[in-house]
Parts: structure tokens; C-alpha cells; sequence
């Protein structure tokens, strides 16, 4: 292809106002526009009402191609969505169980349709190249077999049931089991493979019905050892991998948006469409979107193809989807076209056990209510450097390189309720980057055994979805003192910690920043105050931050306090932290309630109850008291002066 033609192309797939691009490219440019301004903002390029139009604006075009049921222009998959979540949830209680029963699916109207239009026009639901494949080893328990008509082996029922919440069990006379009859005869050379696969064999002319024809087909007569396995084309990867690539096309063919039994009128799958859908992208090929010619419309058994990890949403947006296969689809066979879906299916991370990994996300990535950098008062230079140290080289790596390349790990210390982890949460929300949220008290009791991989495999996923944030709450529990008396498991974890964080800063392309917060600077070992290079002190708010806290506060509460009493307030409190501050507007917030006599409480309305007074912060200032002593400030102040980073 000549560059101009390279262009043209990648102009016409790429820019989203050409309407020739596919809905994931349109998301994916919406989904960065959206970053775009995000950053803008973050660094002070746009004002607050200019980002909120755009950001408006672009939600409203990006939540436009997640919704559309059209699949030219959106992405419309709840079936997938709900699978998922079905599949990634745990029933946690023994009694639960689904409505969705064998019974209760078979009596749904659109089923009972889809059964008589099977037997009737035996039209296929799928494609018969797609369907003729046995899906997942059967010693697992969650696999659909489905076997070729030449009678390699009788199935076993095809789906089996994957746990409490998944499939019904699937009894001989379910519309499941009639997927044991999906069969598509292919002329077989002497090993008992499909000599030419697409010569005969086209996806309409020997295909067998759907619902046609049962599994008691007599066995193949001349069974090889091949054909005797029960996951035929599995045992065989790089043939099925010809097979499919020789077939694809004309396989693909068949699954035409017409002969979708629902018909080109509605692009809604049930759960039971969307998980054959699932199992053909697992096992058949698929050229990739870029090489289908524009606009193409691809039909069901040919399904969108959907995006995963690296492409899907993150940070605010959505949770962090695991870079791992699942198990099934790790089963799915070396065939699979899942390897480009699943992209980056890194190399790094095969090592790790699939448990690790799901713990890691399930536990540990975490996405709060959002928080800006306006919500924290006070604490201007922390603010300034963590900008400069997490946003602005995301902004401009190629700028924040050699000596300006920002440093690996940040400490933030100073007294217990000084908004710490605050800082941590708004980075969360305003870096951009993959953010890895962990308190290491759990790393260290909840996984006794296994903490050492798990801060392994913490920093294997955080390389992988570069930039990325490790934030450790509490992080002196991890990296405290090495003493004698020391579990070995804590000693040994300590020591994988030290291990990666100089891991991630030997790689200079590694964007992974570490950024650990404690009250108790003291305990934590040399050797991993080095690796975080930039020690912030996060003191207890001055003045000013102590007005902005209780302003801030107020503004969203019925209140009357002028200046002058917001002024007595903020003498009155020196000394107090910001969680102090937070503790004492609860605590005057109650004042207009406690005024209610006792027989009124149960009618007043909400707009009878008197705003907050001065007296309120008066009488709370008796019962809230400061919680950091003078003498652990000195401490605070004693270690800054010796370690930290800050003015
Ligand atoms: N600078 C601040 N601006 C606004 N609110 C603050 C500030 N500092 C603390 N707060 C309030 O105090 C609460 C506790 O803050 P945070 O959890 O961040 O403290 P911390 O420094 O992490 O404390 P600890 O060391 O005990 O973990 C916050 O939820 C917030 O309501
Ligand atoms: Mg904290």
C-alpha cells in the first residue's frame, strides 16, 4: 500500500467526523479528548467552566456510542456487561439462587421463537464454521461441546453448569443441549482432518440445522488418534488455525444480520446469544476491524469486537479491567482471537497465578467519589509538587526525561488527619494513570504466604498499564524498621518492595510512581526512605486552610456565619488538623438539631430546622479538641527538618 493510500486510510478509519471509523475508534478518540482535557485543567490550561462544557460535551458523545444499539455507530453490549459482572461476582450466600432456571429460560416467548424457528427453517443461529468446535476442556466443568457430526465422540451435555449463578443445568431437552446438534460435515483427509475446508464445506451448503439433528450420529468409522480426542481441533492448534484462516471467510458469511433470528430489527443479545458470541471470538478467526472495508456491518456470529484492558475506559471512568485471561479463556486454546482482544496479554504476567491477579483487582485498584485539588485546603506546595511530579511529566514525557525525569517514589508524612490520604485519592482521580490503591496492612495479614507475590504482581500489572500510581496507605506497616523479632513473611515481603521500587527505577522508560503516606515517618526503614526520594511534609492546616475547610463545608449546609465569627472560629481552632476541623462542623452541624424540642422532631421539616450559628462552633468547640500533641508535632517537625523535601 502506497503512503498516500496508508494515509487516506488511516484517515478515513481514524478521524472521527469521517463516519467511517468504527464505534470502538470513536470511543476510544471521545475517551481521549476527555484525558485531554482533564489534563488541560489539571495543569491550569482551561478554567473550570470551559473544562466543564467540554467535558460535558464529550460525555455526552462518548455515553452516545456506549448506548446506541446501532452497531455502526455504538457499542451497545449490556449483555456483555452483565455477563461480566455475573461472572466476576461471587455468590456469597448459599441459599441465593438465580431465577434463571432451565425451565423459566425455555418458557421465554423469544426462546420458544428461536426453538420453532430452528426446528422449521433450519436456519443456523451461528455459523457453521464457527459453531463446529468443541470449547473448553471438559474436566473443568464449565465447557460447551459441541462436536462435529462425523461422530468423533458423543457430547456430553453441552454446557455444564459453571457455578450457583451461572447456566442452568443443562437437561437433554434444553435449547442448550440442542447445541450438540450444531454440526457441519467437512470432507476429512486420511487423519480425519478437513482436507480442504472451504473447497466443500461452505457455511451454508453442508451445515447441519441448529436444532435439526442430535448427537446420537454414529461414530466416524475410521477414527484416528486425533479425531478420537475429544477437543479435536484444541489438540491441534496451528491446523485449526489454517482451518480457520482457509474458511474464515466463507464461514463468516453464513451469520448474516438476516438470518439472526431476531431479524436486523434489534441488536439486544440475550445472555445465552452473547455467550456463544463470546465462544465464537474465543475460537474462530477474525480478521481485525482494520481490514474489513469501511462500514462494514458485522453481523452476530461474527460479533462486534470489543476492547479490553488498555483499551477500555479507566481512571474515573471505569474499573480496571485485568490484564490476565480469564481461566476460560486462557483454555480457549492457542487458536484463540482473544490473544488480540485481551491485548496486552503480557508475557510478564504469565507467571503469576490468575487468583493473584484477580485479588489485585478486585482488592486493590480503587476508584473513590472524585476529588479535586480544590478540596484540599491549604497544602499549597505538597499540591505544587505533586502536579509537577505526577501530571505534568504524563503531559510532556518526552520533556520530564534524564535528569528532569520525575522520581520513582513520594513519602508524605505528617500528623494523622492532615489530608494525606486525600492527596492520594485526587491524584487517583486527576493523574490520568492507572491507579493501584493499597493499604499495606492488608498486604501484609490478609495474604500470609502470599504477600511477596502479590507486591511481585502489583508491580508486573503496574508496568503494564503505564503510566501508572501505587499508592500505599499506611505505609510504615510495610516498610517499618528490619528487627530481629521479625516474621519472616513481613521481612521477606519488605524485601520484594525495596527489590521493585529499584526495579522501577532502573527501567527509564518505566512510568510507574510510588507514593506511600504515614503518620509514623519514623519507623520506616533506610533503605526504603532512599527509594522514596521525595518526602513531603503534610502538616496540620494553617489559618487560611483552617477558613477554607469550614467555608467549604458550609457552603453546602444551611449556615450564618459571617465573617467576623468565621474569623473566631479559625483563632479558636489552632492546633486542630483537618479531620479535627471536619469533626468540629459535624459537631456544630448538630447544634440546629439539638435546639428542636423533643416533640417537634418527628414533624419539622427540613426547612423549619435553623441554619448553623456561630453559637453551634462555640458550643463544639468545648466537646472537639485537637488531636496531635504539641510534643508529636515537634517530632513531625524534628524528622522533616532532618529527611524531608519540602520548605
Ligand atoms: N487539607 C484538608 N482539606 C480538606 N479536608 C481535609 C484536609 N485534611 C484533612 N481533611 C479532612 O479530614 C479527613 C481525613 O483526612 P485524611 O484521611 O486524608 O487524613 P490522613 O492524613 O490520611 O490521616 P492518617 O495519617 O490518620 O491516615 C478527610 O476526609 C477530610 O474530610
Ligand atoms: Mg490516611
Amino acid at each position: 500500500m502506497s503512503g498516500a493510500h496508508l494515509g487516506e486510510w488511516q484517515r478515513r478509519s481514524f478521524d472521527i467526523s469521517s463516519g467511517t471509523c468504527a464505534p470502538e475508534q470513536t470511543a476510544d478518540a471521545y475517551r481521549a479528548h476527555i484525558l485531554a482535557i482533564q489534563y488541560a485543567w489539571a495543569s491550569s490550561q482551561l478554567s473550570q467552566a470551559g473544562t466543564a462544557s467540554l467535558l460535558r460535551t464529550y460525555s455526552e458523545r462518548y455515553a452516545a456510542v456506549l448506548d446506541s444499539d446501532d452497531p455502526r455507530t455504538g457499542l451497545n453490549n449490556y449483555a456483555e456487561s452483565a455477563l461480566h459482572l455475573a461472572r466476576s461476582q461471587r455468590n456469597h450466600s448459599d441459599k441465593w439462587e438465580s431465577s434463571l432456571t432451565t425451565a423459566s429460560v425455555l418458557e421465554l416467548p423469544c426462546v420458544q421463537k428461536m426453538i420453532q424457528a430452528g426446528t422449521g427453517g433450519g436456519k443456523s443461529l451461528v455459523t457453521p464454521a464457527d459453531v463446529n468446535i468443541s470449547v473448553g476442556q471438559e474436566s473443568r466443568g464449565s465447557s460447551l461441546s459441541v462436536v462435529s457430526s462425523t461422530g468423533l465422540r458423543a457430547a456430553e451435555p453441552p454446557f455444564k453448569p459453571l457455578g450457583p449463578t451461572s447456566w442452568p443445568k443443562a437437561a437433554g431437552n434444553s435449547t442448550f443441549s440442542n447445541l450438540q446438534s450444531i454440526t457441519a460435515e467437512r470432507p476429512r483427509g486420511p487423519e480425519g482432518f478437513p482436507s480442504h475446508p472451504h473447497s466443500s464445506a461452505g457455511p451454508s451448503g453442508s451445515a447441519q440445522s441448529l436444532f435439526g439433528q442430535h448427537s446420537s450420529a454414529p461414530p466416524h468409522p475410521n477414527p484416528s488418534p486425533e479425531a478420537n480426542q475429544s477437543v479435536f481441533f484444541n489438540s491441534n492448534p496451528s491446523k485449526r488455525k489454517t482451518f480457520y484462516n482457509s474458511c474464515g471467510e466463507s464461514g463468516r458469511g453464513g451469520a448474516s444480520r438476516g438470518q439472526h433470528p431476531r431479524g436486523g430489527g434489534t441488536n439486544f443479545k440475550t445472555a445465552r446469544e452473547q455467550f456463544i458470541v463470546d465462544q465464537q471470538k474465543k475460537h474462530s478467526h477474525q480478521p481485525q476491524r482494520a481490514q474489513q472495508p469501511p462500514g462494514t456491518v458485522v453481523a452476530m456470529g461474527n460479533a462486534t469486537k470489543k476492547s479490553l484492558g488498555a483499551n477500555r475506559p479507566r481512571g474515573t471512568f471505569s474499573k480496571f479491567v485485568s490484564p490476565m485471561p480469564r481461566q476460560e479463556d486462557k483454555e480457549g486454546g492457542v487458536g484463540s482471537n482473544n490473544a488480540q482482544e485481551t491485548q496486552p496479554v503480557d508475557e510478564r504476567l504469565k507467571n503469576f497465578e490468575p487468583k493473584i491477579i484477580e485479588l489485585i483487582m478486585s482488592e486493590i485498584m480503587d476508584h473513590g467519589p472524585p476529588i479535586a485539588w480544590d478540596d484540599i485546603a491549604g497544602l499549597e506546595f505538597a499540591k505544587a509538587t505533586i502536579k509537577e511530579i505526577v501530571v505534568w511529566p504524563m503531559l510532556r514525557p518526552d520533556i520530564f526525561t534524564g535528569l528532569r525525569g520525575p522520581p520513582k517514589g513520594i513519602l508524605l508524612f505528617g500528623p494523622p488527619g492532615t489530608g494525606k490520604t486525600l492527596i492520594g485519592k485526587c491524584i487517583a482521580c486527576q493523574s490520568g494513570a492507572t491507579f493501584f490503591s493499597i493499604s499495606a496492612s492488608s498486604l501484609t495479614s490478609k495474604w500470609v504466604g502470599e504477600g511477596e507475590k502479590m507486591v511481585r504482581a502489583l508491580f508486573t500489572i503496574a508496568r503494564c498499564h503505564q503510566p501508572a500510581v501505587i499508592f500505599i496507605d499506611e505505609i510504615d506497616s510495610l516498610l517499618s524498621q528490619r528487627t530481629d523479632g521479625e516474621h519472616d513473611s513481613s521481612r521477606r515481603i519488605k524485601t520484594e518492595f525495596l527489590v521493585q521500587l529499584d526495579g522501577a527505577a532502573t527501567s527509564a522508560d518505566d512510568r510507574i510512581l510510588v507514593v506511600g503516606a504515614t503518620n509514623r515517618p519514623q519507623e520506616i526503614d533506610e533503605a526504603a526512605r532512599r527509594r522514596l526520594a521525595k518526602r513531603l511534609y503534610i502538616p496540620l492546616p494553617e489559618a487560611a486552610a483552617r477558613r477554607q475547610i469550614v467555608s467549604n463545608l458550609m457552603a453546602c449546609e444551611k449556615s450564618q456565619l459571617g465573617e467576623e465569627e468565621l474569623e473566631n472560629v479559625v483563632t479558636g481552632t489552632e492546633g486542630f488538623s483537618g479531620a479535627d476541623m471536619t469533626g468540629l462542623c459535624r459537631e456544630a452541624a448538630l447544634g440546629p438539631i439539638r435546639s428542636i424540642q423533643l416533640n417537634d422532631i418527628a414533624t419539622i421539616t427540613p426547612d423549619q430546622v435553623r441554619p448553623i450559628l456561630h453559637c453551634d462552633f462555640k458550643e463544639a468547640l468545648r466537646i472537639v479538641r485537637p488531636s496531635v500533641s504539641a510534643k508529636d508535632l515537634e517530632l513531625y517537625e524534628e524528622w522533616n527538618n532532618t529527611f524531608g523535601c519540602g520548605r
